[in-house]
């Protein structure tokens, strides 16, 4: 926060509508703001507007923070339930290094809130408080010293009362004698404030009107102390489950439903805690003008000094790399010297749920200083994500495949230390480019250990080793060495298995499109895979490199936690080179006799053709150098050089490149997209590529066994595939970013004839929805961009599975509970949103 004289720098919050104006009070010990500037700061009409204004303070003693809160009418209550869950995720996005369960100190003592995977709060509220004398409350007690059911008349009627401190006082009534409320029917803007200021309560009280749906499921509304009536009370919805225990009338775990929204209250029998699960969203943040008198301070936060919007300075971690003494280390103060420096949005604060990445280095250096240190922040700042990404794909491998690793990873660490031997005995600009990439892998592996280290045992970024980020990074060789080694038998799947094995084996749609008077070039890309991968962290690295054979110093990409390459793939690079790809599977096992560790793998290629390459030609040639044949895709390669908006295309706009064991075939395909797109739905396009993977053989044999098999080995031809017959039909009405939208996320398996019913059968299929035997496993994300965003090394991108045509969103229900899909949020129902290599945000095309 800075405060400067007469401004004070501010953050709006809710928690279901109950909101507040946060404030970094974190410098000194005193509210920056007195009682009386809080009443003006809350005022609708001549403030920010507000229920309350609350400070985050410094630790007092064993805790993170202390939290104290100003009523909208100046008073200072105890405790705020939805106050704390504001202030937990305030913290958050302040610190760089913040824990994800705090210990905040406040009037009513330790209160504990964690940050779930999913944006809520869970917080630990303590006990209740039933001693009417604690409370406090004069009313008599009915059973010991608690105040249940016990009955209070006001406006002319009887109310039986229950009354519980959550730290601040609460008076709960489910209504009278024989006679239940409905909150719809309450009048509270006149009861509420005669129970407030009743006699009965000596501090006056919250009040807490309650209707009864089940045992599991309240409607309340609420008049709050000081605040009036508000959309939602987290002590409130407490003392309310507390109250319905206690009156018999609920079970301990309950859904309480408030003007503003749904809390989740559970009131645990073990250790007599109360636990209360709600949002809190930040709405905006501003410096309010007339802050005159305000208490002096200091602080200024170094994020100030980055050019970036307010509320991406408010989500974003900031990590600067230096280097002396030959010894790397992360900073978060920012550092003029330092090798690298970048910035870090967790997917948890996006709309899209793509995190982003943001690195960039410095010319002092030499390159591999550069890109080790690339690495190293990049390991750091994404530290807890490339755990989950590691993890979950990891346990996807040992569970879902049921793959056994050691003699793949065998193989990916010979070929690690051959390439590192060739690294360092040839002196070509390709492998000096190379070296430098080894340095960028060695620094992730360092910058993740640092943090790991700093976080200690126990924490949330547990080590990992060297060989982890091989996995991470061959989990596409894998596939294909694994496949090699336990070949899969489709010679003997039923007609359904066959079909879904053949659908979900490819990864990914992609589509290039020029409109139709070839003013625009549209690039769309969606993933396919296991959802235990839906980890999505969108890159872009800027560097300054020395090397002279290096044409794109800034590369922009779709890509996972942990990686150093897309994965999907969707790169842009500054070169002017749009570079997407589908996976093509090998069905012809004899290719994989041609596999061996003395090459390069695929993130090493393509990095390398990322960053040499000054065209679709020549990305195409670096494809094929010491070519591992493992993770084998069709690339397209756009030069936007080659393009002039509504001029004829001229060659080389487009490239297609597929790589096969042994084989990579590539051929300038402008001409085929001069008349109108290039489709790419994971089965080759060359037909020496098509035969020799194995494709026609598969289908011929398939196609031998009946029409039904027949029907699932659709998905093997290059004409006839689901996909190849809704790109036909569909690409013509591509003009825009909406309707490339439109195409990459489809999926109307219900009623689209080429779909036929089934939920995969389309361009982002849906493999959970499959009611024969439901996967998480499809299209998870779409990326897309055009001619002018491509430039800009922008594009508009979403992660999660397809919500198209109604389709719910995709939840981690119970059913596929054995599938690891730790740090992910629980439901998918994300926006797309623009990614920009500088931190601006940017508007988002409909
Ligand atoms: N809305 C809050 C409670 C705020 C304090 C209350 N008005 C009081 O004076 O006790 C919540 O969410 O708990």
């Amino acid at each position: 926060m800075q405060l400067t004289q007469g401004v004070l720098e501010f953050c709006k919050y809710h928690g279901l509508g109950n909101d507040f104006i946060l404030v970094d009070n974190r410098h000194q010990e005193e509210p920056v703001i007195t009682a009386e500037q809080a009443v003006k700061l809350c005022d609708r009409n001549f403030g920010i507007g507000g229920d309350g204004v609350i400070f985050a303070l410094p630790a007092k003693g064993n805790v993170d923070y202390s939290m104290r809160i100003f009523n909208s009418d100046g008073s200072e209550p105890e405790m705020c339930g939805n106050g704390i869950r504001c202030l937990a995720r305030f913290v958050a996005e302040k610190d760089s290094e913040a824990p994800r369960t705090y210990k905040v100190h406040t009037l009513a003592g330790l209160i504990q809130p964690e940050l779930l995977r999913d944006g809520q709060v869970c917080v630990d509220m303590g006990e209740p408080i039933l001693d009417a004398q604690d409370i406090p409350t004069t009313l008599p007690p009915t059973e010991g010293d608690t105040v249940v059911k016990a009955p209070l008349t006001i406006h002319g009627k009887t109310w039986l009362m229950t009354c519980v401190s959550m730290g601040n006082p609460h008076a709960i009534t489910f209504g009278g004698a024989g006679e239940r409320i409905k909150v719809a029917d309450l009048d509270i803007f006149t009861i509420g404030p005669l129970f407030e200021v009743h006699q009965v309560f000596p501090v006056r009280t919250n009040t807490e009107f309650v209707e009864v749906v089940d045992r599991g499921h309240v409607k309340m509304v609420v008049w709050e102390r000081g605040a009036g009536r508000t959309l939602a009370c987290g002590t409130g919805a407490c003392a309310t489950v507390v109250a319905g225990v206690l009156e018999g009338k609920t079970d301990r775990n309950c859904r309480v439903d408030l003007p503003g929204g749904p809390l989740q209250i559970e009131w645990r029998e073990s250790n007599n805690h109360v636990y209360m699960t709600g949002p809190a969203e930040l709405v905006f943040a501003g410096s309010w003008l007339s802050a005159q008198g305000l208490r002096p301070a200091t602080d200024i936060n170094f994020a100030e000094q980055l050019n970036s919007p307010v509320e991406a300075r408010q989500k974003a971690v900031y990590g600067w790399v230096t280097l002396k003494d030959s010894i790397y280390a992360f900073t978060s103060s920012p550092d003029a010297d330092a090798v690298a420096s970048g910035s870090y949005i967790d997917a948890v604060h996006t709309v899209s749920n793509f995190g982003q990445l943001r690195v960039s280095t410095a010319a002092a250096f030499d390159d591999a200083e550069q890109m080790y240190a690339a690495g190293y922040l990049e390991g750091w700042l994404s530290a807890e994500r490339i755990y989950d990404y590691y993890i979950n794909t990891h346990e996807y491998f040992l569970h879902q495949l049921n793959a056994s690793l050691p003699v793949p990873m065998k193989w990916l660490e010979d070929q690690d230390s051959w390439v590192r031997q060739q690294a360092e005995s040839e002196s070509t600009p390709y492998w000096a480019y190379m070296k430098a990439l080894l340095a960028q892998f060695d620094g992730m592996v360092a910058g993740y250990q640092a943090r790991s280290d700093a976080a200690g045992d126990g924490s949330r970024i547990p080590p990992l080793t060297k060989a982890d980020f091989l996995f991470t990074n061959g989990n596409g060789e894998l596939y294909d060495i694994l496949d090699g080694l336990q070949p899969t038998d489709y010679d003997s799947m039923p007609a359904h298995q066959l079909r879904a094995t053949l659908a979900l084996s490819g990864r990914c749609s992609a589509l290039v499109k020029v409109t139709g008077d070839l003013s625009d070039l549209l690039m769309g890309h969606s993933t396919w895979d296991t959802y235990s991968s839906m980890s999505k962290l969108y890159k872009h690295y800027h560097f300054a490199l020395h090397n002279p054979a290096v044409a794109a110093q800034r590369m922009s990409f779709s890509s996972y936690p942990g990686e150093l390459f897309s994965d999907d793939d969707m790169y842009m690079m500054d070169s002017q080179l749009v570079v997407l790809s589908t996976t093509n599977h090998i069905y012809n096992m004899s290719l994989f006799n041609l596999l061996t560790p003395q090459s390069l793998v695929s993130w090493q290629r393509v990095r390398a053709a990322n960053a040499l390459a000054t065209n679709g030609s020549q990305w195409s040639s670096y494809l094929d150098v010491h070519n591992s044949g493992t993770y084998n895709n069709q690339y397209m390669v756009v030069d936007l050089k080659k393009f002039r908006p509504g001029h004829d295309l001229q060659p080389g706009v487009l490239w297609v490149a597929e790589q096969i064991p042994g084989l990579v075939k590539a051929a300038d395909m402008t001409e085929t997209l001069s008349r109108g797109y290039f489709p790419s739905f994971n089965v080759p396009y060359f037909p020496e590529i098509y035969r020799r993977s194995g494709f026609p053989a598969l289908k011929a044999r398939q196609e031998a066994r009946g029409a039904d098999y027949a029907d699932a080995a659709s998905w093997l031809s290059y004409q006839l595939a689901p996909r190849a017959k809704i790109f036909r039909r569909d690409a013509g009405k591509v003009a825009d970013l909406a309707s490339l939208k439109k195409i990459m996320r489809h999926n109307n398996y219900k009623d689209d004839p080429y779909s036929n019913g089934d939920p995969i059968a389309a361009i982002c299929g849906r493999g959970d929805l499959d009611p024969a035997n439901p996967v998480p496993k499809g299209c998870f994300d779409s990326k897309v961009t055009s001619y002018k965003l491509a430039l800009a090394l922008e594009a508009e991108v979403v992660n999660g599975p397809t919500t198209a045509y109604h389709l719910p969103p995709f939840r981690w229900t119970k059913q596929f509970d054995d599938v690891m899909h730790q740090g992910q949020a629980q439901v998918f129902d994300y926006e797309f949103e623009r990614q920009t290599p500088v931190l601006d945000g940017g508007a988002v095309q409909k």
